[in-house]
């Protein structure tokens, strides 16, 4: 388990690093229009999940919304306080 400020710089390294067979590396190579794609492909499963599906696999699929999400941040060269300067 790891908290977004966790899992942001876990992705943000592995955008400085490249390893081989990193999925992170391989969406970023998508750029903007892969990761957006990625991202409201999630939300409408997230919207599927919570009037179909069970709490866990809404749970399940809104964490994977987050991972696109912060995904787009690291693209962007966005960082967490960057967003939360506007909640
Ligand atoms: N939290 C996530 C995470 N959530 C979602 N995903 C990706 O998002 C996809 C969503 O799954 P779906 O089944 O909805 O989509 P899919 O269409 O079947 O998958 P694709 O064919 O599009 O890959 C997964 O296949 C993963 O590729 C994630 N990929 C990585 N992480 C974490 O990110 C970190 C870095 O990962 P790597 O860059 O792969 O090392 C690690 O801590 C991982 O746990």
């Amino acid at each position: 388990m790891k908290t977004f400020d966790e899992l942001f710089d876990e992705l943000r390294l592995k955008a400085e690093t490249r390893p081989e067979g990193s999925g992170t590396v391989r969406e970023l190579d998508t750029g903007v229009h892969g990761i957006g794609k990625k991202i409201v492909e999630e939300a409408a499963e997230v919207w599927m999940a919570a009037e179909y599906q069970s709490d866990t696999e809404t749970a399940e699929e809104i964490s994977q919304l987050l991972y696109h999400v912060q995904v787009m941040m690291v693209a962007k060269g966005l960082t967490p306080a960057d967003v939360y300067r506007h909640l």
